[in-house]
């Protein structure tokens, strides 16, 4: 399980974001993507997710270029970007159920709720979303990380929104996550604790004289 970007050049309207931008991530590894505001955190994330393509260089899933083989990556990947993905009008469980359709992740019924009461959704899973707090819209969307088979996680500030309590416990899954062999990338600025695994860091913060 290994993803490796190799030489990826991205622009955004007149803007080079970043350039020649190279790692490698193995299994075990959780990456922190770091970079100030506007530095192309968000647009690397969906660039490695396939959803935007690269001026130059490649992206690879297990030796393979994702875009050659777009169903089997997507298999393998989850990703929460900063949208919560959620329909409004439906109830914490219909939008549960229906993420976990939309990314190929079967789950019963007694699953979905379980995940639900453990993101701390205990008696809201009957609520149209549009109800919820910010915090309690984000569970709903985080909630699918207990029931996903991906191996890669692509996460954009997961810690948006949350309390204390809720910090803690996706602090603790995403490290589960990584401890039992899976990749994780995030943008955040909230350590998560590893009992074991390896943290890498990348940051496209640029200096003034790569402007010039
Ligand atoms: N569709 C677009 N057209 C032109 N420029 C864009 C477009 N989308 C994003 N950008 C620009 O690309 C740059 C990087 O945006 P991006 O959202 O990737 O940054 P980020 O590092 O995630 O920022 P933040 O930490 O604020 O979320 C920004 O300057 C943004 O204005």
């Amino acid at each position: 399980m290994t993803l490796e970007v190799k030489k990826l050049t991205c622009t955004r309207g007149d803007r080079e974001l970043f350039c020649n931008l190279s790692f490698t991530l193995k299994a075990k590894q959780l990456m922190y993507l770091e970079g100030a505001n506007g530095s192309g955190k968000t647009t690397l994330l969906r660039t490695l997710c396939g959803l935007y393509l690269a001026d130059e260089g490649e992206i690879l899933w297990d030796g393979i270029a994702i875009k050659k083989q777009d169903e089997a990556y997507r298999k393998d990947l989850l990703y929460l970007g900063h949208q919560n993905g959620i329909k409004a009008d439906l109830t914490a469980y219909e939008n549960l159920k229906l993420n976990c359709r939309m990314a190929g992740i079967s789950a019963s019924k007694d699953q979905l709720i379980e995940a639900l009461d453990t993101i701390g959704l205990f008696a809201f899973e009957d609520f149209p979303v549009r109800t919820l707090s910010q915090g309690q819209k984000r569970r709903v969307a985080l909630a699918k990380l207990l029931l996903s088979n991906a191996k890669l996680w692509i996460l954009d500030e997961p810690f948006v929104a949350l309390d204390t309590a809720a910090v803690e416990q996706l602090q603790s899954i995403i490290g589960k996550h990584v401890e039992s062999g899976g990749v994780v990338i995030l943008t955040t600025h909230q350590e998560v604790p590893l009992t074991s695994g390896e943290l890498v860091r990348v940051s496209l913060n640029r200096s003034r004289a790569d402007y010039v």
